[in-house]
């Protein structure tokens, strides 16, 4: 499957996707399937209407192959993608942001609880775009990573099966979408677990749900909690069915939903969209500093709207409110309601 990000101005969201599956396709076919699916899609875009961006299968290389398309229909140079490569209008930090920021939001919810993520277990889903840069993250900041995954399998370890100088090896793997599987050549204590998710097999304190929609249902949630998990944070698009999340909501000290804690890769493609409407590029730092005053307005804004609501440190209900109430206040001064 291809998912791309659709994302209006300001900053709304939308999914569109394919069916074709991009695995053991040579460049080629990606090129041509990219070409052909921007020629339908291209009318539909601007940098003002819709604006495309990486997803589940789409990555730089995807993004390239479908701006040099809409360029060639267009004759237009525009911020009309996001992820676009460094060379050419894309942002630092974008492929990083998404993960990035998750970690960020769950160390400062951490801090809010007077707990830290050093020395803290992590389990992990997936080794895509979110779950390698969260689990590098994790890594940078002293926690340890107890599990990656893709959709063959998960792999897992205890506290040195994976480290930072080893993890660009699992960069390799997925750069050339290859299987997590492989990692167990570098790992002598790493254990890897056919067509099974991490949930039920790991002891961890957070758990970082980032491959894919509904990977943990009831039973998985009770196993994590009942191994110890305290703190979830999802990275990817619902990841937690409705029962997981009640689990988690009664049985961990926080859960963040996903409109929250995976917000920073949506918010770093509008200080992509900004940098190229200025027709500049921002260093690293800059943007790794302004996402991480993203992710501390998110979870101040998700945890006082909690607050006013009685329901402090419920973060779904805070994110869910804060979102309304944003949408509805515009709408009542735009005058579509009265
Ligand atoms: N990229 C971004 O900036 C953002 C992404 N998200 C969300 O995060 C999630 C991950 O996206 P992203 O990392 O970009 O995507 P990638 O395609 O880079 O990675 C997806 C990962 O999930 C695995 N996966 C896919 N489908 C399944 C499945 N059915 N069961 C188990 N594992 C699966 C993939 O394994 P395999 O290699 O075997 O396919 C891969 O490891 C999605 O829900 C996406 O919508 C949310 C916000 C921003
Ligand atoms: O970067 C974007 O515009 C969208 C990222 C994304 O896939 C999401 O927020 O779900």
């Amino acid at each position: 499957m291809l998912l791309i990000a659709l994302t209006g101005l300001p900053m709304g969201g939308g999914k569109g996707g394919s069916d074709f599956d991009p695995k053991g396709k040579s460049d080629g076919e990606v090129l041509r399937f990219c070409q052909s699916f921007m020629t339908e899609l291209s009318r539909y875009l601007g940098a003002d209407t819709d604006v495309p961006a990486g997803d589940i299968g789409v990555g730089g290389r995807e993004v390239g192959f479908l701006f040099g398309q809409w360029k060639r229909l267009t004759s237009l140079h525009t911020g009309v993608l996001t992820g676009k490569g460094l060379l050419w209008g894309g942002s630092n930090i974008r492929p990083e942001a998404t993960g990035y920021g998750l970690v960020y939001i769950v160390d400062i919810a951490l801090k809010h609880h007077k707990d830290t993520i050093k020395g803290k277990r992590v389990a992990i889903s997936g080794k895509g775009n979110v779950a390698e840069f969260a689990a590098e993250k994790v890594l940078q900041l002293g926690g340890i990573v107890v599990s990656l995954s893709d959709s063959d399998g998960m792999i897992c370890g205890g506290r040195k099966w994976i480290q930072l100088e080893q993890f660009t090896e699992v960069r390799k793997i997925e750069a050339r979408r290859g299987r997590i599987k492989e990692y167990l050549k570098f790992s002598k204590t790493a254990k890897y677990y056919e067509n099974d998710r991490p949930w039920k097999h790991v002891k961890c304190d957070i758990a970082l749900p980032s491959a894919t929609q509904n990977e943990i249902n009831k039973s998985e949630a009770e196993a994590l909690v009942k191994n110890g998990c305290k703190y979830v944070a999802e990275g990817a698009n619902m990841p937690s069915d409705p029962e997981a999340i009640a689990v988690f909501k009664s049985g961990c000290k926080f859960f963040i939903p996903a409109k929250a804690s995976n917000a920073g890769g949506v918010a770093v493609s509008g200080l992509e969209m900004s940098q190229n409407s200025q027709r500049t590029q921002w260093t690293r730092e800059e943007v790794d500093n302004k996402l991480h005053g993203i992710m501390q307005n998110i979870f101040n804004n998700i945890s006082s709207t909690a607050d006013d609501l009685g329901k402090a440190g419920d973060y779904q209900l805070g994110a869910n409110a804060a979102g309304f109430k944003k949408v509805a206040d515009a709408m009542f001064e735009q005058g579509m309601v009265l």
